[in-house]
């Protein structure tokens, strides 16, 4: 149990980024049902990830997080989770494929609703309102009305991710995540794309394996791992009313967990180490991550990884690096060495997206998929210079056809934004560029596999 910590020692923090409420008595409530209301996820689960993530951590499998930037209240429908799952799960078959190891899969899903924000007011033909901050906070829409906090949101998005866990916990354990289906899980809108085209090839040489496997005796009803998958949930613990009402003492372990996600990570603007979320994350013992961007000193990547693990446990955290393409070179390096002088056990995994965002001529922000890719290729330069594992990637994706990002093989120009510009908030990829990315990442892992392999080699001849 960590030292002089509750559920609620972070409320005597300064806090960031969390809503004042201005009805208290309707914000006690809600908090009071919501902690009457059952876990959304359990301790064992945490648990079971972050046995996962140590093995991501020791360089022996890979982490892939992705989803939406924000779940939203009109989007929830069974189709859009089921396309969002399915293209996971394509580009983690990409992956296993390219890495020849586990692939863990986490999913900004089933809880990301809340937003940080660099401004607290929007202003749009000199009216000026408090921003959109997630659809458990307040609305989208642009009225005065709309963008008052309201408490009872927060219920709302505990029932939409209560659905949404139940029908991805169906896909993943009941049949449909069998990889005797790779073939099925392509979305008509990659249909006819040259990512399309690699995904069915590698298909056909997977069937080809897995007929191999039967031959031996290997079905899906005799390996539980062709016919299901895990699948975890993640988002970032930013509001905080909602983290602490879900937050229980596992009766198995008497530790605390907070149910809201198997996972749960620290965003830039609230990674404070003296402020309320690392309060209160410190004390659970869900995997963590937190990102770090481009102003994140050597030091304070220490005191922050000490605050949230001082008992050094691998698979707890994850360093979510998010530095802008140009950036990562120049900052990464400082940051690996001090984590390994230190001898601290962390994933590294890269998000390209939230230091490449900019404003398209259009007044649409977007993210440049060739500055996206560009993080992710010095993400892996870096960490093979290193000698350390490039360990996961972190991702805003959607299974919608959205044209969100710009570039990509099927070349979504700026002129196209507003076509199917969907986002609540950031921009996202889309199907086909979700792919596309996967492979680029498959051939960095298959990469780092040879240096490995090549250095085993060197090591037992001589
Ligand atoms: O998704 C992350 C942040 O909430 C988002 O990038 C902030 O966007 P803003 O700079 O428009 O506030
Ligand atoms: C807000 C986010 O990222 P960051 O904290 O890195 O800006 C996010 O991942 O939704």
């Amino acid at each position: 149990m960590s030292e002089n910590w509750s559920p609620e020692s972070w409320r005597a923090k300064p806090i960031h980024q969390v809503p004042t409420y201005p009805d208290a008595d309707k914000l006690a409530e809600v908090e009071e049902s919501l902690r009457n209301f059952p876990p959304l996820v359990f301790a064992g689960e945490a648990r079971r990830l972050k046995a996962s993530l140590a093995d991501v951590a020791d360089g022996k499998a890979f982490l892939l997080q992705g989803g939406d930037c924000a779940e939203s209240f009109a989007e929830f429908h069974a189709n859009n989770i089921r396309d969002t799952f399915r293209v996971l799960l394509q580009m983690a078959v990409v992956l296993t494929y390219g890495a020849a190891m586990p692939v863990v899969k986490v999913g900004r899903m089933a809880g990301q609703f809340a937003k940080p924000r660099s401004a607290d007011t929007e202003t749009i033909d000199g009216v000026t309102l408090p921003s959109y901050r997630g659809d458990n906070v307040n609305g989208s829409e642009f009225t005065a009305e709309a963008r008052i906090p309201d408490p009872l949101r927060m219920i709302r998005s505990y029932n939409q991710s209560a659905a949404t866990l139940n029908l991805l916990r169906a896909f993943a354990q009941g049949g449909y995540a069998d990889l005797h289906k790779v073939h099925q899980w392509t979305l008509g809108c990659v249909a006819g794309t040259l990512q399309a085209a690699r995904y069915q090839d590698l298909c056909d040489r997977l069937d080809e394996t897995l007929a191999f496997m039967e031959a031996c005796g290997m079905t899906s009803e005799t390996t539980p791992q062709l016919r299901e998958t895990d699948f975890f949930t993640s988002h970032e613990a930013l509001l905080m009313p909602y983290e602490q009402a879900l937050t229980r003492i596992d009766s198995t372990t008497g530790e605390w967990y907070d149910c809201s996600a198997h996972m749960l990570w620290i965003g830039e603007r609230t990674r404070q180490l003296d402020a309320g979320h690392v309060e209160f994350l410190r004390g659970v013992q869900n995997p963590l991550g937190f990102k770090a961007g481009p102003t994140m000193s050597a030091d304070d990547l220490l005191r922050l990884i000490d605050r949230l693990n001082p008992e050094n446990e691998a698979g707890r955290i994850t360093v979510i690096t998010r530095m802008g393409a140009e950036k990562v070179e120049q900052v990464l390096p400082g940051l690996i060495r001090a984590v390994e002088r230190e001898g601290r056990k962390v994933v590294w995994s890269c998000d390209p997206m939230h230091a490449n965002t900019i404003k398209a001529a259009g007044g649409y922000k977007t993210r440049p998929f060739d500055a996206i890719l560009a993080e992710v290729r010095a993400f892996f330069a870096v960490h093979k210079a290193e000698g350390s594992h490039a360990g996961g990637v972190h991702f805003e994706m959607t299974g919608q056809d959205v044209t969100e990002c710009t570039g990509g093989m099927t070349g979504v120009a700026e002129a196209d934004l507003g076509d199917r510009y969907q986002t609540a908030c950031d921009p996202r990829l889309n199907a086909t560029q979700s792919l596309e990315l996967a492979f680029l990442i498959a051939e960095q892992l298959k990469d780092e596999r040879a240096l490995l392999r090549a250095k085993a080699q060197a090591k037992r001849k001589g």
